[in-house]
C-alpha cells in the first residue's frame, strides 16, 4: 500500500529524510497553496505535514476524506481544529521537544535586545544616526524575570536567565514548591509573579484560559516600567491593552515574536519605538527545524505502517514500557466489543467494562478505546478508530463506564463487559492466556473457552438429550463443519448455552432452521 503525503509549510529537507527513505510514500511538497487550492486537493492525501502557517480548519478536515494523520512539525497546534480532527478520526501528532532550545534562545535574544535597545540602535545607525544617549539600557543582573508557564521552554528560559544572574519567579498551575526549589527559582500565583517582575515572559499554550491572560487588569498591577516578552503565542497578551500600556508609560517595552493575527504587513504595535519584533522566528533554526521534521516524519511513518506514534496530541500517549504491557490486550478488547454487539444485534445504550487482575495496575484507557471501537464499527462502519471511538460513543449517547479491581477472578487478567441495549443486557468476559493469546471465557453466566476469531455460533437452548446431535446433523446438511464446540448449563434440564466455531459464515437459512428447533431459544451467528 502506498500513501500520499502533502507538506504544506516549509519543512527541513534533512528532517524529512526518513520520509524520503520510506518506500511506500509519495511526497508532495507545495508550500504555496491557497486555502481554496488546499481544500480542493486535500482528499488526495493520507497525511498532511504543517508548521504554524497552514490553517487546518474544520472545513478543510471535512474535505479530507482520505486523511489519516496530521503532523505538526513544532509544538503549538492552535492552527489545527483538534475537535474536528478527532471527530473525523484523524490523529494529530506534533514534535514537542525539537524546538525547545531554539525557542528559549530566541526568548533570551529578545530579552537582551529589549533591555539594550539593540534593534532600535541598529536601525538608527543604519540611518546614519550615532545616538548614544537615546539608547541607554538596563542591566539584567539582579532584575526579576517573571515567567508565566513553566513547561519545556519556560524551564530552559529560567536556566538561561539565572545564568544572567537574574532572579527568576514563575507561575504555572503545575509548578510545585519542590520543582521550584530544584530549579533554584521562586514561585507564586499569577498576580504575585507579575507584580514583582521587571521583565515578564509568557510560555503557555494559547488556550481559553490563557487568551488575553496579560490584559489591562494584569498591566494595572505590574511595576511601572515593566518590559514584556512574548515568544509563545499571539493572543496570550491582549494587543490593544499592551498598546495602551506602552502609550501610558506603564510598560517600558515589549519584545514580540508572535501576534494575534499572523502573518501581517503592518501592525499598530510596530509603530511604537518601544516594541521590538520578529516574524515568528522562535523555532527557526537549522537545528530545530531538522529535529522537529525528523520527529514528525518518524511518527507519520509509524502511524501509516500501523505502529505506535510517540507524540499524539488527540490521543493520550503512554510511556513505552506501559504501552508494551497493554498492547497485547488490544485485539482481545476489540474482539470482546465486536462479539457483544453481534450477540445483542442492537445499538448499545450503555457499556460497562471491568478490568481485573494484573490489568488493575495498567493504564487501560487504550483498551477501552479498542473495545468501544469494536462495538461501534458494527453500526458506524470502518471510519471508527482509536481517535474517534470515545467521541462517537458520546455523540451517539452511549454511556461508557470503566472500573478496575485487583481481585483475581480465577484468571491473572480478565476483561468483563456488560452491554445494555433497548431490550437486552448481555455480558462477555475474556482473558489473555500467557502464550495462547486471547480467549472468551464467559458469555452471560456460562463458562466457555474459545478463541475470539473467525465464525462462531452462540446457541441458547434447553438442556436435554439429543439437542446436540440434532443440531450437528442440521449443520452438516448445510455443509457447515464444526471446528470446536463448548456446552455449559445452568442446571440439569435447565437453560444451556452452546458455543460453536465453524469453518464458514452461518447463512440465514441454516440459522433459521436451527432457530426452529423446539429446544432452541436463540441462535446468533458471529463473525470476528
Ligand atoms: N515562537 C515560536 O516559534 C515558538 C513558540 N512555541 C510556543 O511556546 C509555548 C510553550 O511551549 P512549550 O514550553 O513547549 O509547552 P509546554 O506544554 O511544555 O509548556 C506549557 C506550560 O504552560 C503551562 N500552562 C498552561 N496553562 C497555564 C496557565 N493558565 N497559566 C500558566 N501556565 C499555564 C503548562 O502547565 C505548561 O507547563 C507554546 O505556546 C508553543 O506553541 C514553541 C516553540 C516555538
Ligand atoms: O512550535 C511552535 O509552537 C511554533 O510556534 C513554531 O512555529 P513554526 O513551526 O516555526 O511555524
Amino acid at each position: 500500500m502506498s500513501f500520499n503525503i502533502l507538506i504544506s509549510d516549509p519543512l527541513s529537507e534533512e528532517g524529512i529524510y526518513p520520509l524520503r527513505q520510506a518506500d511506500n510514500v509519495n511526497i508532495v511538497m507545495d508550500t504555496g497553496l491557497t486555502n481554496e487550492q488546499l481544500e480542493e486537493r486535500i482528499h488526495e492525501f493520507d497525511a498532511l505535514l504543517v508548521r504554524s502557517q497552514t490553517q487546518v480548519t474544520r472545513s478543510l478536515i471535512s474535505k479530507a476524506t482520505n486523511l489519516k494523520i496530521i503532523g505538526r512539525a513544532g509544538v503549538g497546534v492552535d492552527n489545527i481544529d483538534l475537535d474536528a480532527a478527532t471527530e473525523y478520526g484523524i490523529i494529530v501528532v506534533n514534535a514537542p521537544n525539537g524546538n525547545t532550545n531554539s525557542a528559549a534562545e530566541h526568548t533570551m535574544a529578545m530579552l537582551m535586545a529589549l533591555s539594550r535597545n539593540i534593534p532600535q540602535a541598529y536601525h538608527a545607525l543604519k540611518n546614519q544616526k550615532w545616538d548614544r544617549k537615546k539608547y541607554v539600557g538596563v542591566e539584567l543582573k539582579n532584575k526579576t524575570l517573571g515567567i508565566v508557564g513553566l513547561g519545556r521552554i519556560g524551564v530552559e528560559v529560567a536556566a538561561r536567565a539565572k545564568g544572567q544572574r537574574m532572579n527568576v519567579v514563575a507561575y504555572d498551575p503545575f509548578l510545585t514548591e519542590e520543582k521550584a526549589e530544584k530549579l533554584g527559582i521562586g514561585y507564586g500565583t499569577f498576580e504575585e509573579v507579575i507584580k514583582q517582575a521587571d521583565f515578564i515572559t509568557v510560555h503557555t499554550p494559547l488556550l481559553k484560559e490563557t487568551r488575553h491572560m496579560i490584559n489591562a487588569d494584569a498591566f494595572s498591577i505590574m511595576k511601572n516600567g515593566v518590559q514584556i516578552i512574548n515568544c509563545a503565542r499571539g493572543g496570550i497578551i491582549d494587543e490593544d491593552a499592551l498598546y495602551d500600556a506602552i502609550l501610558s508609560g506603564k510598560v517600558a517595552g515589549a519584545a514580540l515574536d508572535v501576534f494575534e493575527k499572523e502573518p501581517f504587513m503592518d501592525h499598530k504595535l510596530l509603530e511604537l519605538p518601544e516594541v521590538v519584533a520578529t516574524p515568528h522566528l522562535g523555532a527557526s533554526t537549522i537545528e530545530a527545524q531538522e529535529s522537529v521534521a525528523i520527529d514528525v516524519s518518524h511518527d507519520v511513518i509509524s502511524f501509516l505502517n500501523e505502529d505506535m506514534v510517540k507524540n499524539p496530541v488527540n490521543l493520550p500517549s503512554l510511556p513505552k514500557e506501559a504501552l508494551a504491557k497493554i498492547e497485547p490486550y488490544f485485539d482481545l478488547a476489540e474482539k470482546l466489543g465486536a462479539f457483544l454487539i453481534d450477540l445483542t444485534n442492537e445499538v448499545a445504550e450503555e457499556v460497562s467494562i471491568s478490568y481485573s487482575g494484573e490489568l488493575y495496575d495498567m493504564d487501560v484507557s487504550p483498551l477501552t478505546r479498542n473495545l468501544v471501537k469494536g462495538i461501534l464499527k458494527r453500526h458506524l462502519g470502518s471510519h471508527v478508530n482509536d481517535v474517534n471511538a470515545l467521541y462517537l460513543a458520546e455523540r451517539n449517547g452511549i454511556a461508557i463506564n470503566e472500573n478496575k479491581t485487583s481481585v483475581l477472578k480465577g484468571f491473572t487478567n480478565l476483561i468483563s463487559v456488560e452491554i445494555k441495549t433497548k431490550t437486552k443486557q448481555r455480558t462477555v468476559a475474556g482473558t489473555l492466556l500467557n502464550g495462547f493469546g486471547p480467549r472468551i471465557v464467559k458469555v452471560d453466566n456460562y463458562r466457555v473457552d474459545v478463541t475470539p476469531k473467525g465464525h462462531m455460533v452462540v446457541i441458547q437452548h434447553i438442556d436435554q438429550p439429543g439437542v446436540i446431535g440434532r443440531m450437528g446433523s442440521m449443520l452438516a446438511k448445510h455443509d457447515v463443519n464444526i471446528a470446536t464446540m463448548q456446552v455449559d448449563r445452568s442446571d440439569i434440564g435447565g437453560n444451556a448455552m452452546m458455543m460453536l466455531t465453524i469453518d464458514k459464515h452461518l447463512e440465514q437459512d441454516a440459522l433459521e432452521e436451527l432457530q426452529n428447533l423446539e429446544e432452541i431459544k436463540e441462535v446468533v451467528a458471529i463473525d470476528l
